[in-house]
């Protein structure tokens, strides 16, 4: 089993603290690194990855320490963030150089598995700078994995992709995570953080914010209320029921839909149909506003 751990790491550049007091483990599966831009994830991930040392803590595999240690590169794949350079190589020939440099018996065995992992057999003999981002980005997947690591870290892997590629990605990942790989991934980007990990890792400005699964971070947040938007046969009718049942934090009509902060969830989650029964108004949608990383993330970052 492959676990990451970071701790009480910090790694500062001149006065820049680009991570600060981190602590965090990560297992097998997928685990998403959220943060906004410039929050420390490329650092975080280039600390895991053994490019950098930490200012202070400790960065491990399985107790053993990443920086300096060819024993942990060997369990290393990395998918860095900026483009493949090799334009000029084709996909296999970047390949095989790859599994060359990490000295494996059958460099052309290896990258014959790896392109067929990441389905670019087909394209392997054309150049990398013809490539689509796509097709890109699973060529540099196909380097990272040759030579079989149980660690598949990626820095933003989604960056520019068009919705088709994503979706291949995703499949992709969840098929390495399926394998028992601990595979971690950048993103600031909400929703594909949402449809891929299962666990999050949160950072902003630098420092751990929150971990687990995003549902239940949302849930710890309680004193926080929760919106709702709600489409009914007669919006007007029933914000002025929710008012005058005073079970709501605040109600505000905004075109077709009515907006609804419940002060507590459970409540007005029992409470809405009987209301909504006695003003004679019928339900036709009600949708947790921000039940999505969106939300943990705005909450997170404003506090
Ligand atoms: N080599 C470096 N020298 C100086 N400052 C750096 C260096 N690398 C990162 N930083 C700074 O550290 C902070 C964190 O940067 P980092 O790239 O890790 O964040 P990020 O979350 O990956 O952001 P983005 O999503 O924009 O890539 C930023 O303020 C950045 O300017």
């Amino acid at each position: 089993m492959a676990t990451l751990r970071l701790d009480a790491c910090s790694r500062w550049f001149g006065n820049v603290v680009a991570v600060n007091d981190v602590t965090m483990t990560i297992g097998p599966g997928i685990t998403g690194l959220l943060g906004p831009n410039g929050a420390g994830k490329s650092t975080l991930i280039h600390l895991l990855a053994g490019f950098l040392p930490p200012s202070t803590g400790t960065v491990t595999l399985d107790e053993a320490p990443i920086w300096k240690n060819p024993e942990v590169y060997r369990a290393l794949g990395i998918v860095p963030e900026r483009e493949a350079t090799y334009d000029h190589l084709t996909g296999r020939q970047l390949t095989v150089a790859s599994a060359e440099l990490h000295r494996l018996p059958d460099p052309g065995a290896a990258a014959r598995r790896a392109l067929a992992a990441v389905e670019m057999t087909d394209a392997q003999d054309r150049k990398v700078g013809e490539y689509s981002k796509g097709m890109k980005q699973r060529i540099k997947m196909a380097s990272a994995l040759v030579h079989d690591p149980a660690v598949l870290l990626l820095d933003e892997p989604f960056n520019g992709m068009d919705p088709r590629q994503r979706l291949h990605l995703i499949q992709l990942l969840r098929a390495m995570g399926d394998e028992g790989r601990t595979v971690l991934f950048s993103s600031h980007i909400l929703e594909e953080v949402e449809q891929l990990a299962h666990q999050i890792e949160v950072v902003v400005a630098g420092r751990y914010a929150a971990s687990g699964d995003y549902r239940e971070i949302r849930r710890l947040m309680t004193d926080r209320p929760h919106q709702y938007t709600i489409v009914s046969s007669d919006n007007r009718a029933l914000a002025s029921a929710l008012v005058a049942d005073g079970s709501t934090a605040g109600v505000s009509l905004d075109g077709d839909v009515l907006r609804v902060q419940a002060a507590e969830f459970l409540r007005f989650a029992a409470l809405l149909p009987r209301v909504a029964r006695d003003a004679g108004v019928r339900l036709l949608q009600v949708t947790p506003a921000d039940e999505s990383l969106e939300s943990v993330f705005s909450y997170l970052v404003e506090n």
